[in-house]
Protein backbone atom coordinates (compact mmCIF):
# COMPACT_ATOMS: atom_id res chain seq x y z
CA UNK A 1 0.00 0.00 0.00
CA UNK A 2 1.73 3.68 -0.84
CA UNK A 3 1.53 5.95 1.77
CA UNK A 4 -1.37 8.70 1.22
CA UNK A 5 -0.27 12.17 0.08
CA UNK A 6 0.55 14.41 2.73
CA UNK A 7 -1.89 17.46 1.40
CA UNK A 8 -4.99 16.33 -0.99
CA UNK A 9 -7.66 18.11 -2.25
CA UNK A 10 -10.56 16.62 -3.99
CA UNK A 11 -12.94 18.62 -6.44
CA UNK A 12 -12.67 21.66 -4.42
CA UNK A 13 -14.82 24.80 -5.37
CA UNK A 14 -15.42 27.97 -3.96
CA UNK A 15 -17.65 30.83 -5.23
CA UNK A 16 -17.63 34.32 -4.42
CA UNK A 17 -21.00 35.27 -5.32
CA UNK A 18 -21.69 33.47 -9.15
CA UNK A 19 -17.80 34.18 -9.78
CA UNK A 20 -16.15 30.38 -8.60
CA UNK A 21 -12.48 31.48 -7.60
CA UNK A 22 -11.59 27.42 -7.10
CA UNK A 23 -13.42 25.42 -9.40
CA UNK A 24 -13.22 21.65 -8.66
CA UNK A 25 -9.44 21.87 -7.97
CA UNK A 26 -7.74 18.26 -7.19
CA UNK A 27 -4.08 18.23 -6.50
CA UNK A 28 -1.78 15.89 -4.06
CA UNK A 29 1.35 16.89 -2.36
CA UNK A 30 3.78 13.37 -2.18
CA UNK A 31 5.14 12.93 1.72
CA UNK A 32 8.22 15.20 2.13
CA UNK A 33 8.00 16.65 -1.44
CA UNK A 34 8.70 20.46 -2.57
CA UNK A 35 5.39 21.13 -4.26
CA UNK A 36 4.93 24.82 -5.83
CA UNK A 37 1.53 26.72 -6.61
CA UNK A 38 2.20 29.36 -9.22
CA UNK A 39 -0.69 31.04 -11.34
CA UNK A 40 -1.39 34.62 -12.59
CA UNK A 41 -2.82 37.09 -10.61
CA UNK A 42 -6.45 35.93 -9.66
CA UNK A 43 -5.58 32.58 -10.70
CA UNK A 44 -7.06 31.44 -7.08
CA UNK A 45 -3.94 30.51 -5.21
CA UNK A 46 -4.69 32.57 -2.18
CA UNK A 47 -8.12 31.12 -2.18
CA UNK A 48 -7.34 27.59 -2.05
CA UNK A 49 -4.59 28.51 0.37
CA UNK A 50 -7.35 29.94 2.68
CA UNK A 51 -9.59 26.65 1.99
CA UNK A 52 -6.27 24.45 2.69
CA UNK A 53 -5.74 26.25 5.90
CA UNK A 54 -9.21 26.00 6.68
CA UNK A 55 -9.46 30.20 6.97
CA UNK A 56 -12.62 29.92 4.82
CA UNK A 57 -15.06 26.79 3.80
CA UNK A 58 -15.66 25.26 0.28
CA UNK A 59 -18.80 25.38 -1.53
CA UNK A 60 -17.95 21.55 -2.73
CA UNK A 61 -14.78 19.08 -2.44
CA UNK A 62 -12.60 17.54 0.11
CA UNK A 63 -9.99 18.52 2.12
CA UNK A 64 -7.67 15.63 3.39
CA UNK A 65 -4.58 15.47 5.49
CA UNK A 66 -2.32 12.48 5.55
CA UNK A 67 -5.71 10.76 4.08
CA UNK A 68 -7.88 12.27 7.03
CA UNK A 69 -10.70 14.21 5.75
CA UNK A 70 -10.04 17.61 7.38
CA UNK A 71 -12.64 19.75 5.51
CA UNK A 72 -15.03 20.45 8.43
CA UNK A 73 -12.48 21.02 10.86
CA UNK A 74 -11.18 25.15 11.74
CA UNK A 75 -8.23 26.27 11.94
CA UNK A 76 -6.31 25.48 14.99
CA UNK A 77 -7.47 22.20 14.64
CA UNK A 78 -5.77 21.35 11.37
CA UNK A 79 -2.88 22.96 12.83
CA UNK A 80 -2.96 20.63 15.65
CA UNK A 81 -3.36 17.88 13.24
CA UNK A 82 0.23 18.91 11.75
CA UNK A 83 -0.49 21.67 8.92
CA UNK A 84 1.31 25.57 9.49
CA UNK A 85 1.30 28.15 7.19
CA UNK A 86 3.79 31.28 7.99
CA UNK A 87 2.88 33.84 9.75
CA UNK A 88 2.33 37.04 8.44
CA UNK A 89 5.47 39.84 8.66
CA UNK A 90 3.33 41.83 11.45
CA UNK A 91 3.05 39.19 13.74
CA UNK A 92 6.68 39.16 14.67
CA UNK A 93 7.37 41.23 17.95
CA UNK A 94 10.18 43.46 17.18
CA UNK A 95 11.52 43.58 20.71
CA UNK A 96 12.33 40.05 21.42
CA UNK A 97 15.15 38.06 19.78
CA UNK A 98 14.87 35.63 17.51
CA UNK A 99 15.76 32.72 20.33
CA UNK A 100 12.83 34.16 22.52
CA UNK A 101 9.98 34.16 20.43
CA UNK A 102 10.52 30.63 18.62
CA UNK A 103 11.51 29.10 22.92
CA UNK A 104 8.25 31.13 23.43
CA UNK A 105 6.12 29.40 20.14
CA UNK A 106 7.61 25.82 21.41
CA UNK A 107 6.42 26.57 24.97
CA UNK A 108 3.49 26.92 23.69
CA UNK A 109 2.83 23.90 21.68
CA UNK A 110 4.08 22.03 24.48
CA UNK A 111 1.63 23.79 26.77
CA UNK A 112 3.98 24.74 29.21
CA UNK A 113 3.66 28.77 29.36
CA UNK A 114 0.36 27.94 31.18
CA UNK A 115 2.82 26.59 33.77
CA UNK A 116 4.07 29.04 35.87
CA UNK A 117 5.82 26.44 38.45
CA UNK A 118 7.90 25.02 35.26
CA UNK A 119 11.53 23.85 35.98
CA UNK A 120 14.03 25.88 34.53
CA UNK A 121 15.49 23.13 33.41
CA UNK A 122 12.36 22.29 30.92
CA UNK A 123 13.01 25.82 30.00
CA UNK A 124 16.99 25.09 29.20
CA UNK A 125 15.73 22.09 26.87
CA UNK A 126 12.83 24.68 25.20
CA UNK A 127 15.69 27.53 24.22
CA UNK A 128 18.19 24.46 23.29
CA UNK A 129 15.74 23.33 20.94
CA UNK A 130 14.62 26.96 19.28
CA UNK A 131 18.73 27.35 18.85
CA UNK A 132 18.49 24.12 16.59
CA UNK A 133 15.87 25.13 14.95
CA UNK A 134 16.84 28.98 14.08
CA UNK A 135 20.65 26.91 13.28
CA UNK A 136 18.98 24.74 10.84
CA UNK A 137 17.79 28.21 8.94
CA UNK A 138 21.29 29.30 9.08
CA UNK A 139 21.32 32.16 12.06
CA UNK A 140 24.16 32.74 13.35
CA UNK A 141 24.18 32.89 17.49
CA UNK A 142 24.42 36.80 17.38
CA UNK A 143 21.63 36.93 15.19
CA UNK A 144 19.36 34.61 17.12
CA UNK A 145 19.81 36.66 20.64
CA UNK A 146 19.57 40.35 18.77
CA UNK A 147 15.94 42.26 18.25
CA UNK A 148 13.67 41.11 15.76
CA UNK A 149 13.70 44.84 14.75
CA UNK A 150 17.48 44.91 13.84
CA UNK A 151 17.39 41.69 11.21
CA UNK A 152 18.02 42.12 7.58
CA UNK A 153 13.84 41.64 6.10
CA UNK A 154 14.86 38.03 4.49
CA UNK A 155 16.06 36.98 7.94
CA UNK A 156 12.63 38.12 9.38
CA UNK A 157 10.88 35.71 6.92
CA UNK A 158 13.07 33.12 8.15
CA UNK A 159 12.21 33.90 11.54
CA UNK A 160 8.28 33.96 10.17
CA UNK A 161 9.26 30.28 9.15
CA UNK A 162 10.83 28.95 12.00
CA UNK A 163 8.04 30.35 14.46
CA UNK A 164 6.04 27.85 11.93
CA UNK A 165 8.31 25.23 12.09
CA UNK A 166 8.10 25.48 15.71
CA UNK A 167 4.58 24.25 15.67
CA UNK A 168 6.09 21.14 14.22
CA UNK A 169 4.09 20.42 11.27
CA UNK A 170 4.23 17.84 8.73
CA UNK A 171 2.85 20.17 6.26
CA UNK A 172 4.46 23.87 5.84
CA UNK A 173 2.76 26.27 3.76
CA UNK A 174 4.74 29.18 2.28
CA UNK A 175 2.64 31.81 1.32
CA UNK A 176 5.38 34.19 -0.50
CA UNK A 177 7.91 33.82 1.80
CA UNK A 178 10.28 35.63 -0.20
CA UNK A 179 7.75 38.76 -0.98
CA UNK A 180 9.61 42.07 -0.76
CA UNK A 181 12.66 40.40 0.12
CA UNK A 182 15.96 41.76 -1.95
CA UNK A 183 17.31 39.22 -4.72
CA UNK A 184 20.53 37.91 -3.25
CA UNK A 185 18.71 37.25 0.29
CA UNK A 186 15.32 35.58 -1.03
CA UNK A 187 17.86 32.51 -2.35
CA UNK A 188 18.78 32.37 1.03
CA UNK A 189 15.53 32.00 2.46
CA UNK A 190 14.47 29.49 -0.39
CA UNK A 191 17.88 27.95 0.20
CA UNK A 192 16.86 27.42 3.86
CA UNK A 193 13.97 25.91 3.10
CA UNK A 194 14.77 23.50 0.74
CA UNK A 195 17.48 21.70 3.21
CA UNK A 196 14.38 21.22 5.79
CA UNK A 197 14.07 17.36 6.73
CA UNK A 198 11.92 15.52 4.17
CA UNK A 199 9.65 15.00 7.31
CA UNK A 200 8.07 17.98 6.52
CA UNK A 201 6.22 18.44 3.30
CA UNK A 202 6.61 22.06 1.62
CA UNK A 203 3.88 24.09 -0.58
CA UNK A 204 5.21 27.15 -1.83
CA UNK A 205 2.99 29.72 -3.26
CA UNK A 206 5.49 31.77 -5.18
CA UNK A 207 5.29 34.51 -8.07
CA UNK A 208 8.99 34.65 -8.48
CA UNK A 209 9.51 32.30 -11.10
CA UNK A 210 13.57 31.39 -11.14
CA UNK A 211 12.89 31.02 -7.02
CA UNK A 212 10.28 28.36 -8.16
CA UNK A 213 12.37 26.22 -10.82
CA UNK A 214 15.03 26.44 -8.33
CA UNK A 215 12.98 25.06 -5.11
CA UNK A 216 10.23 22.56 -6.78
CA UNK A 217 10.14 18.79 -7.76
CA UNK A 218 6.72 19.62 -8.91
CA UNK A 219 4.55 22.46 -10.03
CA UNK A 220 0.80 22.79 -10.14
CA UNK A 221 -0.37 25.43 -12.26
CA UNK A 222 -3.82 27.25 -11.14
CA UNK A 223 -5.63 29.49 -13.80
CA UNK A 224 -8.83 31.08 -13.48
CA UNK A 225 -9.62 28.86 -10.53
CA UNK A 226 -8.89 25.51 -12.29
CA UNK A 227 -5.31 23.58 -12.53
CA UNK A 228 -4.23 23.53 -15.71
CA UNK A 229 -1.32 21.55 -15.52
CA UNK A 230 0.54 19.79 -13.15
CA UNK A 231 4.47 18.27 -13.39
CA UNK A 232 8.14 18.81 -13.07
CA UNK A 233 9.63 21.75 -13.55
CA UNK A 234 11.02 21.20 -16.91
CA UNK A 235 7.33 19.58 -18.13
CA UNK A 236 5.49 22.68 -16.98
CA UNK A 237 8.09 25.21 -18.15
CA UNK A 238 7.46 23.20 -21.99
CA UNK A 239 3.85 23.05 -21.31
CA UNK A 240 2.11 25.42 -24.49
CA UNK A 241 -0.62 26.26 -22.51
CA UNK A 242 1.11 27.45 -19.32
CA UNK A 243 3.41 29.29 -21.43
CA UNK A 244 0.30 31.29 -22.96
CA UNK A 245 -1.42 32.35 -19.57
CA UNK A 246 2.01 33.81 -18.36
CA UNK A 247 2.57 35.76 -22.37
CA UNK A 248 -0.98 36.84 -21.56
CA UNK A 249 -0.28 38.68 -18.40
CA UNK A 250 3.36 39.67 -19.36
CA UNK A 251 1.24 41.22 -21.99
CA UNK A 252 -1.23 42.92 -20.72
CA UNK A 253 1.25 44.42 -18.57
CA UNK A 254 3.54 45.59 -21.28
N1 LIG B 1 -13.77 37.47 -0.67
C1 LIG B 1 -13.91 37.59 -2.00
N2 LIG B 1 -15.02 38.10 -2.56
C2 LIG B 1 -15.15 38.20 -3.90
N3 LIG B 1 -14.24 37.81 -4.78
C3 LIG B 1 -13.10 37.29 -4.30
C4 LIG B 1 -12.87 37.15 -2.90
N4 LIG B 1 -11.63 36.60 -2.73
C5 LIG B 1 -11.14 36.42 -3.97
N5 LIG B 1 -12.00 36.81 -4.91
C6 LIG B 1 -11.79 36.75 -6.37
O1 LIG B 1 -11.38 35.44 -6.69
C7 LIG B 1 -10.35 35.47 -7.67
C8 LIG B 1 -9.13 34.72 -7.19
O2 LIG B 1 -8.51 35.50 -6.16
P1 LIG B 1 -7.23 35.02 -5.38
O3 LIG B 1 -6.85 36.14 -4.47
O4 LIG B 1 -7.48 33.71 -4.78
O5 LIG B 1 -6.19 34.90 -6.56
P2 LIG B 1 -4.60 34.81 -6.50
O6 LIG B 1 -4.20 33.77 -7.47
O7 LIG B 1 -4.17 34.67 -5.09
O8 LIG B 1 -4.18 36.23 -7.05
P3 LIG B 1 -2.89 37.12 -6.71
O9 LIG B 1 -1.72 36.38 -7.27
O10 LIG B 1 -3.19 38.39 -7.44
O11 LIG B 1 -2.85 37.29 -5.22
C9 LIG B 1 -10.10 36.93 -8.00
O12 LIG B 1 -10.79 37.25 -9.18
C10 LIG B 1 -10.67 37.66 -6.81
O13 LIG B 1 -11.17 38.93 -7.18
Amino acid sequence: MTAPAALETRGLTRRFGGFAAVDGVSLALAPGSRHALIGPNGAGKTTLVNLLTGAIRPGAGAVLLEGRDVTALPQHLRVKRGLARTFQINQLFPDLAPIEAVTLALAEREGLTARWWRPVRAHRALAEEAAALLARLRFAPAEMAAPTRDLAYGRQRLLEIALALALKPRVLLLDEPAAGVPPEESREVLEAVAALPRAVTVLLIEHDMDLVFRFAERITVLAQGRVLAEGTPEAVARDPRVREVYLGEAAAHA
